[in-house]
């Protein structure tokens, strides 16, 4: 499927250096409009459209479900993992070959070695009045750098329809709340600097995200985590 260029490399490399990269260094978080255009970022809206109609979106599991608490007024959205490759994906395979480009090109500007990222999470919030609880992603080094969205709602009305990304940032009372609008592409540290929030939403709502990690963060963890699973099995034999 033959997408007309909307951005050019060189487009990619001023957006990067300019917008993006100052924007995460001052605030922790940078937000971009109009990245693909309407006919490639309409692509990627069929196509995850096709995928919540199909049934393929599932509810997001908890990490350890937590006792008592109903799960939707936790996360209410139901996600699929891709990589991309996936027939029916490449509208989301190109969004992504996209953001991995712009991301190379502040990866070296932002001091860390970002060279991988996880599958991309396509989310949605069926507009039931669920979101998600004030979170950090990457709480306890876990690798993940940056958070990146891409939004896909088009005239998202958030006095109607909620939905509001809420990021608390480290260190400051303001918050920054973000609108899941159309073909916007939004960055922030995933760590503790960036608490956030899903306010509640009253429409569908539409978003893929994917995760960039730091190698030698991620490294670390992977260490750590063999480590753990080591010693448990140990202590699993010795107890046995
Ligand atoms: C699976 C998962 C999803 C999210 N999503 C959001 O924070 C919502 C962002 C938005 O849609 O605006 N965060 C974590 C830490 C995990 Br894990
Ligand atoms: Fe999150």
């Amino acid at each position: 499927m033959p997408f007309i260029e909307h951005v050019s490399d060189t487009d990619l490399e001023r957006l990067a250096l300019e917008r993006v990269v100052p924007s995460l260094l001052a605030h922790g978080f940078s937000c971009v409009d109009g990245l693909l255009g309407d006919l490639a970022g309409g692509a990627v809206l069929d196509q995850v459209k096709e995928m919540h109609r199909s049934g393929v979106l599932q509810d997001g599991r908890l990490a350890g479900s937590v006792p008592g608490i109903h799960r939707r007024s936790i996360r209410g959205d139901k996600i699929a993992w891709v990589s991309g490759t996936e027939r029916g994906c490449e509208a989301i395979s190109f969004l992504l070959n996209l953001i991995d480009k712009l991301i190379s090109m502040c990866a070296n500007r932002l001091g860390n070695t970002i060279r991988e990222r996880s599958k991309a999470m396509v989310a949605c919030y069926p507009g039931n009045g669920a979101g998600y609880v004030k979170h950090v992603d990457n709480p306890n080094c876990d690798g993940r750098r940056i958070t990146c969205i891409y939004y896909l709602n088009k005239n998202w009305n958030a006095k109607e329809n909620g939905g509001v990304l809420r990021i608390f940032p480290e260190g400051t009372s303001c918050v920054a709340d973000i609108q899941p609008l159309f073909d916007r592409l939004l960055f922030f540290w995933s760590d503790r600097r960036n608490p956030h929030e899903v306010q509640p939403c009253y429409a569908t709502r539409y978003a893929i995200t994917v995760w960039y990690f730091d190698s030698e963060e991620r490294a670390e963890a992977k260490r750590r985590f063999r480590d753990l699973t080591a010693s448990t099995e140990k202590q699993g034999n010795s107890s046995s």
